[in-house]
């Protein structure tokens, strides 16, 4: 059984909903999500890794918290061919800081599960429900193939 990582950060709760999502659809296909706050996340875990995911809402204006930033960082040089999946919270914008973090990521190799960035306005409907759930899935797939 492969562990899957879900790393986020969450302030209020609704990017930290979405990860469980993620989570029960990296079950559903057989994996062991490893759901971590970003408090307690360890870089080397997600340099080890071959599929994992992030979570972060969009903070200050269209960006992501600096928590997820220095994550970012301290990760930025392992993520070439590695299958991230992204997702997170906002609250009125159109979702431009996903748009950005999406391509950010893909500059420095990483391939976007699914094409792009699972988004949610606010608490995660119905909907953003399934993709996370999919996400999960996918993300627990690629794993195993690892
Ligand atoms: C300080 C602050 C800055 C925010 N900036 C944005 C923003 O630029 N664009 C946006 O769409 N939402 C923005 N939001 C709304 C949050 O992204 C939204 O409430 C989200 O659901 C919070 O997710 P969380 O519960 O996981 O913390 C901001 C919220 C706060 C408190």
């Amino acid at each position: 059984m492969s562990d899957i990582y879900v790393v986020y950060f969450s302030s209020t709760g609704n990017t930290e909903e979405m990860a469980k999502h993620v989570a029960d659809g990296i079950e559903r296909k057989g994996g062991n999500p490893i759901l971590t706050e970003i408090g307690s996340a360890d870089p080397d875990h997600l340099k080890e890794a071959s599929a994992f995911a992030l979570g972060c809402p969009a903070c200050g204006a269209e960006e992501l918290d600096e928590s997820m930033e220095s994550l970012i960082e301290e990760i930025s040089g392992s993520l070439e061919g590695k299958h991230v999946g992204l997702f997170g919270s906002y609250g009125w914008g159109g979702g431009d800081w996903m748009r950005e973090w999406e391509k950010r990521m893909a500059e420095r190799g990483a391939k976007i599960v699914g094409g792009e960035g699972v988004i949610a306005l606010e608490s995660p409907d119905g909907d953003a429900e399934k993709q996370l759930k999919n996400l999960g899935e996918a993300l627990a797939e690629l794993g195993a193939q690892a």
